[in-house]
């Protein structure tokens, strides 16, 4: 039990919240079960009857037959068309399940992207880690069979939801976060309390997906011992590696030429020259085309084309490949099959060689010296051998020609769709721009840009193919305005809704602002408030007691507890539109999972940065959007786009970049400010080394000595030792150092003298007070007057190297009438930055975590229109995306992030369309300190397009480059 029940301290009320949580949650749960089953069995019974015992009839088969003559035969049954080639798709993805379950499933969602969202939450897959879900749902109407979580995580929390208002990660309240931190402090104590605060974080506050990935933190992830033992090697591999090759930058991974240039060459593919005439952005995105060979060159059906239908289109000496593939007999290999891996050892480099199931870079680097194969008998020779390398290498190529076979299909079905969008994007430039009309039921008080206008065709394009898209211009661009322009664009032509709009909750605000200013007429329904809110609200929109095109929701509410996940997968949707949507770069996390249950017929994803960091990370979103293309590939894109090069400027990373283009260039438009926005003001940064003040560098120095000698090596002590120094370099009072033992106890003593702690025990008290920081302690003997003799003097607050500069810089600011947005990562920093600019004599508004939902489009209207207020407060995750405060013309981050990324996001806040003067943006660094190494591997970053994050396990990977970085710094 602690002592202090105060905002920021510490807490007691977790438990009791957690069984309260358990039992109100549990008896609403029973009621709207009992009501939903009733609702279903009521609506759907009859007809659900009818249509199973009709598929019960016609599918004895493995498949549903597809030919016209048995079509015909289906038909005779009453199963359409549609949804027989639906219930075929899925029995190829999920082969496990009864032709039943899967019927069902296809009945109970309108699209075959629904169904298969369905599926993958339901059943999972084998390869990709779904298959957790598999435990927790029964069916779509059904109550989750699965445990409650002993610690609920926030998106489930719904006691929480009207605290928890920091969607974009998810933040509960701040007693709710000190709870979960403090039980994961307690499974892992030696683990530094701001590092389990950014994990928890990075794992949206669910606690057990923290836990888990810090219990796995120096493990890759991988699911499979074999996995784990081939990422071990190629880790290695790659950090042997790192000093001198794979850290070197790669031009040709740039993000903004990623997106937009012309795919290089792949093996197998013939380029195809581009018409000159085509010159807009959106042609520099979607016309120049590779092409397979082809065997036909009909055009085929730009949906869904079937993986049978691209195998009728691929080389046949491929297409054979796959039957001999399973084939674990050697002798067993036919001929074929024997030449291409025969022709596979010989030509393959280094970094493809690695990538069969086994085989070091050390034995890559000796099937390359034993070269030249020409025979199977070469093979069988040198396989055979004492050369370290066995027969199961020869087994291994075998799969990883069949994964390149699957990634080729995909190619070959994403190239298709690629013609024939360019085809018709080349028609609507032939017939000129005008052509592009403006919807009409937007407010003619508005006009969109020129590439706006290409953005709404191109999204109107999509459609017509019933495709889903990923909008991806820079931030600032007007990616909401353009959405919404689309969804006016549909609501002219009759298609109403419902559509679903999911977002941060800073921006839900704005968006309900925009789509009232922008286009009156569509009709906009708020899913937000308090679990009792919006139990009335469903039970409205369910009974077509209220009128709406649209929903827009939170992601925290989207999917907050059951009740809301089940109203999104019972409602029809026609689009699901998603702001940020790179927060959907994690396809093994829940939230992933569960908006993917989401009923809709398209998706749309509007992110200003699609790519952060790996490849993987885009599949992830491509993934998202169109799970009929993609799902059943995904095991085999994540290890062709996982694996880091070996060899930088390799021809096989060459060669991954293009097919990656390859396959998302139909489904992204990304344009950036400087190509379509050129009147905007620039954006100029400045990286500021801030010395620390002499106290500072002396607590620093020491720090620095103490933790040196700490035995460690250990990634994790490693990453507490980087968020200590990180703290200490930006200010001393994150740490605690001038609240001694002994005046603890003094203060435990004189706390007895508070009505709230009279009959507390003074040990336990300062028990609790020994886990705080000076700043903590300092605001309690603020709040508590029996001890508020012990505050710090006013000089402790003040002293920090950036304080100093920040003085500076911000005197300097006022006087040439700027205006300042400065962003931390820590709230506690910027509560000691309050104090500074309170000092200062500063007027400021803040924006974190913990500002409830409905004051923050209020101090953001506040900030923009009152030019009095010279600073507006940030945590960079709260404030850092989606907002607009393009008033403001000088971003100051206080501390760098660890993803470059979230900075350039927070930068962006200011330097948007509406922006009329240049953007100064500063960073300040502690100059010597952990800090420099930290915007040294930014840069980096940056450079290369590709940080150290995989998929599932963002802030492990983060840290373990830093953990890298650290242990040379100290020289360990
Ligand atoms: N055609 C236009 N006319 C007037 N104002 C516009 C236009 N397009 C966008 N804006 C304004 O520009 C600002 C930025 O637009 P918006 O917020 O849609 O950008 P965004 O691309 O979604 O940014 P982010 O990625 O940061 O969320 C908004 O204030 C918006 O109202």
């Amino acid at each position: 039990m602690s002592f202090f029940n105060l905002d920021r301290f510490r807490f007691q009320r977790d438990n009791a919240a957690d069984s309260h949580c358990k039992s109100s949650d549990g008896s609403n749960s029973d009621k709207e079960n009992q009501r939903a089953h009733q609702r279903k069995t009521d609506g759907r019974c009859a007809s659900g009857k009818a249509s199973r015992h009709a598929l019960e009839d016609v599918s004895t088969d493995d498949k549903i037959v597809r030919t016209g003559k048995d079509t015909t035969s289906v038909t005779k049954h009453q199963i359409s068309k549609d949804m027989e080639d639906k219930i075929n798709k899925l029995i190829e993805m999920f082969p496990q399940k009864s032709k039943k379950d899967l019927f069902e499933v296809v009945e109970s969602t309108s699209t075959l992207e629904g169904a298969i969202a369905h599926c993958l939450m339901v059943y999972g897959d084998d390869d990709s880690g779904r298959q957790k879900g598999k435990a927790r749902y029964k069916d779509d109407n059904n109550q989750p069979t699965k445990r409650r979580k002993i610690v609920r995580s926030a998106s489930e929390s719904e006691d929480e939801e009207e605290d928890s208002d920091d969607e974009e990660s998810q933040e509960p309240s701040r007693e709710r976060q000190e709870a979960l931190l403090k039980k994961l402090k307690k499974k892992l104590p030696d683990i530094e309390k701001e590092v389990l605060r950014d994990v928890l974080r990075e794992h949206d506050w669910d606690y057990e997906n923290a836990l888990g990935s810090l219990l796995v933190f120096s493990s890759t992830g991988s699911s499979s011992p074999e996995d784990q033992r081939k990422q071990k090697s190629k880790s290695s591999h790659s950090r042997g590696k790192k000093d001198k090759s794979s850290q070197k930058p790669d031009s040709s991974s740039s993000l903004s030429r990623w997106l937009t240039a012309v795919p290089s060459p792949v093996p197998k593919v013939s380029s195809v020259s581009t018409p000159k005439t085509q010159k807009s952005a959106v042609s520099k995105i979607m016309t120049k085309n590779t092409s397979f060979k082809r065997k036909r060159g009909d055009e085929l059906l730009l949906n869904y084309v079937s993986a049978s239908e691209d195998e009728e289109e691929i080389d046949s000496d491929v297409e054979s490949i796959s039957d001999d593939l399973d084939s674990e007999d050697e002798d067993s290999i036919s001929g074929n099959l024997k030449d291409k891996i025969i022709q596979f050892l010989q030509e393959a480099s280094l970094d493809e060689l690695a990538l069969i199931s086994g085989c070091s870079i050390k034995k890559a680097q000796k099937i390359i010296s034993l070269r030249p194969f020409n025979t199977w008998k070469d093979v069988k020779e040198q396989f055979y051998k004492d050369n370290g390398l066995s027969i199961e290498l020869v087994h291994g190529c075998k799969v990883v020609l069949k994964e390149r076979q699957v990634v080729r299909d995909l190619m070959g079905r994403c190239e298709k769709i690629a013609q024939k969008m360019t085809k018709d994007v080349t028609q609507v430039i032939e017939a000129g721009m005008g052509s592009i009309k403006q919807p009409k039921v937007l407010n003619r008080n508005f006009k969109l840009q020129p590439y706006q206008l290409i953005g709404l065709k191109w999204l109107i394009l999509l459609h017509q193919h019933k495709l889903s898209g990923i909008l991806a211009d820079e931030m600032g661009l007007g990616k909401t305005i353009q959405a919404i322009s689309f969804l006016a664009h549909l609501y002219e032509n009759g298609i109403k809704g419902p559509h679903l709009i999911t977002v941060p909750s800073s921006t839900l605000d704005n968006w309900v602002r925009e789509l009232g200013l922008w286009c009156p007429s569509l009709k906009v329904l708020i899913y937000y408030g308090s679990v009792e809110d919006r139990r009335y609200l469903r039970q409205d929109i369910l009974s077509g007691l209220v009128e709406f095109n649209i929903i827009v929701s939170t992601y925290n509410l989207t999917i907050g507890n059951d009740h809301d996940r089940s109203l999104f997968r019972k409602l029809r949707l026609k689009y699901a539109v998603f702001d940020e949507g790179h927060m959907l770069k994690n396809m093994n996390s829940q939230r992933y999972r569960h908006l993917m249950a989401i009923n809709a017929e398209h998706r749309l994803l509007l992110t200003g940065t699609p790519l952060q960091n790996n490849l993987l990370e885009l599949m992830s979103l491509l993934n998202f959007i169109m799970p009929s293309m993609f799902s059943s590939s995904t095991s085999q894109i994540s290890k062709m786009f996982s694996t880091r090069s070996s060899e930088e400027e390799s021809s096989f990373h060459k060669k991954r970049i293009a097919q990656a283009k390859l396959i998302m260039k139909p489904f992204i438009l990304r344009r950036v400010k400087s190509e379509v926005l050129k009147q905007l003001p620039p954006k100029v940064e400045s990286i500021e080394m801030c010395p620390m003040s002499d106290a500072q560098q002396k607590l620093y120095d020491k720090l620095f000595k103490r933790l040196k000698t700490t035995p460690n090596g250990d990634k994790r002590e490693l990453c507490n030792v980087m968020m200590q120094l990180r703290k200490m370099a930006n200010h001393p009072l994150l740490h605690h150092q001038y609240y001694t033992s002994d005046k603890l106890a003094a203060m435990s003593k004189a706390m007895l003298k508070e009505p709230t702690h009279f009959d507390a025990d003074p040990a336990l008290i300062q028990e609790d007070m020994e886990v705080m920081s000076d700043f903590e302690l300092h605001s309690l003997c603020k709040q508590y007057s029996s001890i508020s003799s012990f505050q710090l003097e006013k000089a402790l607050l003040l002293d920090s190297g950036k304080f100093a500069l920040l003085t500076k810089i911000l005197s300097r600011l006022k006087e040439k009438g700027d205006r300042v947005v400065l962003f931390s990562q820590f709230t506690m920093m910027l509560d000691i930055v309050e104090f500074l600019l309170k000092h200062l004599d500063h007027q400021f508004v803040r924006l974190d975590g913990s500002t409830p939902m409905a004051e923050r489009i209020g101090l953001i209207d506040k900030y923009n229109t009152n030019p009095e207020i010279f600073v507006f407060l940030l945590s960079t995750r709260a404030g850092g995306q989606g907002i607009n405060l393009a008033s403001a013309n000088t971003v100051i981050l206080h501390d760098i992030d660890c993803n470059p990324f979230n900075d350039k996001q927070a930068e962006d806040r200011c330097h948007r369309m509406g922006q009329t003067r240049t953007v100064q943006v500063i960073k300040l660094i502690s100059r010597g300190s952990i800090e420099a190494c930290m915007l040294r591997v930014g840069q980096e970053k940056l450079k290369l397009e590709q940080d150290m994050t995989t998929d599932g396990d963002e802030v492990g990977a983060i840290t373990e480059q830093m953990a890298e970085l650290l242990k040379v710094s100290l020289g360990l």
